[in-house]
């Protein structure tokens, strides 16, 4: 790939169907979160960089290495202005890389430490998205996160909440944290309530555990797409299952790479799955924890997986037909995803 198509690449529409909110809050933020909430900084200027607190590097071992820098934001977003503020700027970061729609998740129970409940987080993330949507110009959604390790009992509460706002900014409910300590198979009976109530289901598996993860998401718990879902190389029966299902992977590369799902770019699987007629998705995960954004993670797969314009291309239209939006709304998706395509000659 050459300069004038790595310019492209930026122009390329985009979509973000995986993108966490407290993995993905700019630094200076929570600068300013912390002066005016009064907290302390575990830093000695006022100036240093906060960026070496928030994002993970090669040295990173597991998922659970991962998991542990998110312990630093979460502290700084337990209010409604601060939900606000950070999703407002999940939207602008997305329009930097051309996202015309993105679905940011998050887990409602950890923003509950300082008096907001499960719902207000989800109202006040939902204001926050829809103030970016107007400044920005992309449409956003929300994912509602149930946290591996909490109880059935939480989970319940968070799924009734995120119930409430299905379809005034809620798109789906999701199950996320530590998959190598905690089976999907844990919170069937959550599962089983979202079902019950229609709500869309993704689940992250196939990242930190195994294929079997997978099947079980998708045969047990309803899971309409999947998160990740690297490891299916493991199990040829799962990836006849993924494909024969039409189960979208929402695969985020960098990430997969930092928290070894997988070995390398060079043994990393996407190219495969899609010869395979699997429908891949490409996403952030984590833009700040992971150090990524729409326009990387594009950039990666054209230098380390041989990407092509026109193969990139097909990524944001497969996000498009996997995007938890009714008909109608998708309609328009792809609508504007082929019009943006048409201007660049895709
Ligand atoms: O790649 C991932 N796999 C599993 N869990 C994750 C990943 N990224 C973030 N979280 C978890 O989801 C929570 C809510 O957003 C985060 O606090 C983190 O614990
Ligand atoms: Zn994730």
């Amino acid at each position: 790939m050459n300069q004038a198509q790595y310019e492209q690449i930026k122009l390329l529409p985009k979509i973000d169907l995986h993108v966490h909110l407290d993995g993905s809050v700019k630094p200076d933020t929570i600068r300013d979160l912390a002066k005016s909430q009064g907290k302390a900084l575990p830093v000695a200027s006022e100036n240093d960089d906060l960026t070496p607190w928030m994002q993970i590097d090669e040295s990173c071992t597991s998922l659970v290495e991962y998991l542990s820098k998110f312990n630093f934001v979460l502290p700084f977003m337990q209010t409604a202005e601060s939900l606000e503020r950070i999703a407002e700027e999940i939207v602008e970061q997305a329009a930097a890389s051309n996202c015309l729609y993105v679905e940011v998740r998050f887990a409602p129970i950890l923003h509950t430490l300082e008096g907001l409940s499960a719902s207000d987080a989800i109202k006040h993330t939902i204001a926050g998205l829809r103030r970016g949507e107007q400044m920005f110009d992309v449409k956003a959604r929300v994912i509602v996160i149930c946290m591996r390790h909490d109880s059935i009992e939480n989970n319940l509460e968070v799924i009734d909440a995120a119930r409430d706002y299905y379809g005034k900014g809620v798109a789906a409910v999701d199950l996320a944290g530590d998959e190598a300590g905690f089976p999907p198979g844990l919170h069937r009976e959550v599962f089983e309530r979202a079902s019950k109530y229609n709500l869309p289901i993704t689940i992250h598996a196939g990242e930190a555990g195994g294929s079997n993860n997978v099947r079980e998401a998708i045969t047990e718990l309803g899971a309409a797409r999947i998160g990740h879902g690297v490891r299916i190389t493991e199990d040829p029966s799962v990836m006849e299952l993924v494909k024969s299902t039409r189960t979208p992977l929402e695969m985020c590369p960098v990430s997969n790479i930092q928290t070894k799902a997988v070995s390398g770019w060079d043994t990393y699987p996407i190219r495969r799955f899609m010869e395979e007629g699997i429908l891949v998705t490409v996403n952030t995960d984590n833009m700040t924890v992971s150090g990524t954004t729409m326009n990387l993670e594009f950039e990666m797969l054209a230098e380390h997986c041989g990407f092509t314009l026109e193969e990139l291309a097909q990524l944001t239209r497969n996000s498009a037909e996997a995007a938890f939006l009714s008909e109608e709304e998708k309609s328009e998706l792809r609508e504007a995803v082929q019009q943006a395509l048409q201007k660049l000659g895709l």
